[in-house]
């Protein structure tokens, strides 16, 4: 079975799941006119997966350039991107020819980021080949780099003309990414649809099999918090006084901290699982949430596999690079919490007893 979600923003596009539905691709590349050559950015780990995207383009006489990238983070450099314009520019790359960002969530960051800056902006498409990448990173319009301070730091909103998330890609997604990416769909979960939640606590095992009908399930239950939430409020501004975009942004203040910290050793998830236990701690302890809500979280993650504890002793480093998070304004910390589930708010400038009473709760 193939879903078809769209994403509702001012030029909508749509997010396509299924079996085989990478055959999608050249009707997404032709849509506008005079379409000459494509640049397909794709991680190592991809190099198969890109030739047989590359088949049919070149057999309907597209010009196709496959530009590979370092792996995971290490995509996401100043010196990656200046890489990948020096190809576009030698290839001839000009405002009606196509980028496709294929693989993980650094990969369809960095594609986008070059898509985004490339003649001030061309059309790409994301084939996304994680959870996570699936669920969150590919659909949006958020594209970005790191730069040695912190994370993302360096970026545009540019959105795909289309997304396509082939459940084929899944059957070779190491387990530790599978649990990385439900970090993000969790995250879905405590912020607006708390169905997900239920499904993962049913289900433990199966959600191990990212072959599972019930993985195909979370991915597009995840996508439609994501659609839905960036729909209103594309550029996170939250113009309309709710807290807009900035929602899914939970558990990622401290978690990208941790990230940057640990010199990306960490996955993305996994950072971002530990980041959302601190915030929970943040909000019990500002008394949004309950114990029950609190608790939720550890049993939930832990279920998952994911890590719900880090190191100690580190505070001042990660309040450092947390004050460079986009959320922060001026010299104020900006949290995303929770006041009940699937009710996120922003917490503006917490006392900084709490915030180190909290980590230490994680850090225990
Ligand atoms: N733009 C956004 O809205 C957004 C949202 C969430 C996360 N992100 C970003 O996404 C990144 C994390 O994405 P990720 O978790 O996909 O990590 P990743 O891109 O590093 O990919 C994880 C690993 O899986 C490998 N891989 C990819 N697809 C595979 C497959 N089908 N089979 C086997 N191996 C495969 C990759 O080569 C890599 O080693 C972070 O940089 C994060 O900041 C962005
Ligand atoms: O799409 C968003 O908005 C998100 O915040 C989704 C996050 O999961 C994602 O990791 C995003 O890249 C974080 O954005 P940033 O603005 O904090 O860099
Ligand atoms: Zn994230």
């Amino acid at each position: 079975m193939t879903t078809r979600l769209t994403v509702p923003t001012a030029r909508p596009y749509d997010v396509v799941i299924g079996h085989g539905v990478h055959e999608q691709l050249r009707g997404l590349v032709g849509f506008g006119m005079g379409v000459m050559r494509v640049a397909i950015i794709h991680a190592p780990t991809m190099a198969a997966q890109a030739a047989r995207l590359r088949e049919p383009l070149v057999s309907d006489h597209l010009e196709v350039h496959l530009i590979e990238v370092p792996d995971s983070e290490q995509a996401k450099t100043t010196d990656v991107l200046a890489f990948c314009w020096k190809v576009l520019g030698r290839a001839g790359f000009t405002r009606s020819d196509v980028i496709v960002g294929l693989g993980g969530g650094a990969t369809t960051d960095l594609a986008g980021f070059v898509a985004a800056s490339w003649l001030r902006g061309v059309r790409f498409v994301n084939v996304p080949t994680t959870v996570l990448g699936m669920v969150d990173a590919a659909v949006g319009g958020k594209t970005g780099i790191n730069t040695d301070e912190g994370k993302n730091l360096v970026g545009a909103f540019h959105e795909p003309v289309g997304v396509l998330c082939d459940l084929d890609v899944l059957a070779d997604l190491p387990a530790r990414e599978l649990r990385s990416g439900m970090a993000e769909v969790v995250k879905c979960g405590f912020i607006a649809d708390p169905s997900i939640l239920d499904l993962v606590e049913a289900a433990p095992a199966a959600i191990a099999d990212p072959t599972s009908h019930i993985v195909a399930e979370l991915i597009t239950k995840g996508i439609s918090v994501k659609a839905r939430t960036v729909a209103g409020d594309l550029r996170e501004t939250g113009s309309d006084g709710s807290i807009g975009r900035e929602a899914l942004n939970y558990g990622h203040t401290f978690g990208h901290a941790v990230e940057r910290f640990e010199h990306y050793r960490v996955r993305h998830g996994e950072a971002i699982s530990i980041g959302m236990v601190f915030v929970a701690e943040v909000a019990h302890r500002a008394g949004m949430i309950d114990r029950d809500l609190l608790d939720r979280h550890r049993s939930i993650l832990e279920l998952v596999g994911l890590p719900t504890t880090y190191r100690p002793g580190i505070w001042e480093a990660l309040a450092t690079t947390m004050r460079l998070d986009k959320k922060t304004r001026g010299d104020q910390l900006r949290f995303v919490v929770l006041e009940s589930l699937a009710q996120p708010v922003i917490l503006a400038g917490p006392d900084e007893s709490l915030l180190l009473d909290a980590y230490r709760a994680v850090a225990s």
